[in-house]
């Protein structure tokens, strides 16, 4: 939203949107048009032409796997700071954007497997309790329309309850499993197992379950509406053109 103060003007930022017609592109955009210091310039999504965005500072994407490398691609090149929450970002994918970053200094990025404030504190919090148990084990639980399995929220997930595993000097979780149907013991992500669910009438849910001697721990995340996406993906707009290269996970502009 944009007040005719000059002062005010200069302050706006421009914000363009891609997949502004999905399921969390919709609400970004409302967000972003009712926020006071933001103006949304461009709303993008397919058959619509990219260069609309141009006119953007900031771009957030929320489109699918396929698509957001060359979104992202175009973004930098032409000099606008992605904010991005689509999934499907692998080490091999990061290291991409880190490159294309270095590449064009002065262009910033910030991808989040999940906007969601509870749902980052879901995160911290397991990979805080991973190192006092034996076993950790992650189901995600979605929409049936999700493209990806396992989700990212639980890949990164998976990623930090292992690094917090091996700095504790942990090793293999016990499982005595030698005979197994294909894929019911889940994905292996850096040695977590990831479990999907894809159910009708579900949003986006996560447990993180965490097992040792005589106890059990379970820490849930429950999403119930996609508009508790967008408090943080605005203060990932506020706050890209301010931090230099990639930026991975809300949990940096939250003073975890
Ligand atoms: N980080 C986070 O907090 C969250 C991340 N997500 C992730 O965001 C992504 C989108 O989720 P969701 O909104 O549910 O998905 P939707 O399928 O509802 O929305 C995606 C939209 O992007 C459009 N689209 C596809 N390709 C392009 C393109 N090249 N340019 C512009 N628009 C395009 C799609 O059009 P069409 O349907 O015609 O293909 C669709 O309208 C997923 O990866 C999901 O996992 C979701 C929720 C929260
Ligand atoms: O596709 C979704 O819906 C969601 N995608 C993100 C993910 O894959 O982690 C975030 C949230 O789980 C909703």
């Amino acid at each position: 939203m944009v007040s005719g103060d000059p002062v005010r003007l200069a302050a706006v930022i421009r914000v363009g949107v891609l997949g502004a017609r999905g399921r969390v592109g919709v609400e970004v955009c409302k967000a972003v048009d009712a926020a006071d210091d933001m103006e949304l310039v461009a709303a993008v999504d397919v058959g619509d032409s990219i260069e609309a965005l141009s006119a953007a500072e900031v771009v957030v994407d929320f489109t699918h796997p396929d698509v957001v490398m060359d979104n992202l691609k175009w973004c930098v090149e032409h000099g606008v700071h992605p904010v991005v929450g689509t999934t499907g970002f692998d080490a091999g994918r990061l290291a991409a954007v880190r490159d294309l970053l270095a590449a064009h200094p002065g262009v910033n990025a910030v991808i989040a497997p999940n906007f969601g404030i509870a749902a980052v504190l879901m995160m911290h919090f397991a990979q805080q309790a991973a190192r006092y148990f034996d076993s950790v084990e992650i189901v995600e639980l979605h929409h049936p329309n999700k493209a990806d399995a396992p989700s990212g929220t639980a890949r990164r997930t998976a990623e930090l309850v292992a690094e917090a595993r091996r700095a504790a000097g942990l090793g293999a979780m016990p499982d005595a499993t030698t005979s197994e149907l294909p894929g019911a013991r889940g994905a292996d992500v850096d040695g977590v197992r990831v479990h999907g669910v894809r159910l009708a009438g579900l949003i986006a849910h996560q447990e993180v379950l965490l097992g040792g001697d005589g106890e059990t721990l379970t820490i849930r995340h429950d999403t119930m509406s996609r508009s508790s996406f967008t408090p943080g993906v605005l203060l990932a707009v506020r706050r890209v053109r301010d931090r230099p290269g990639l930026t991975l996970g809300l949990e940096h502009l939250l003073d975890l």
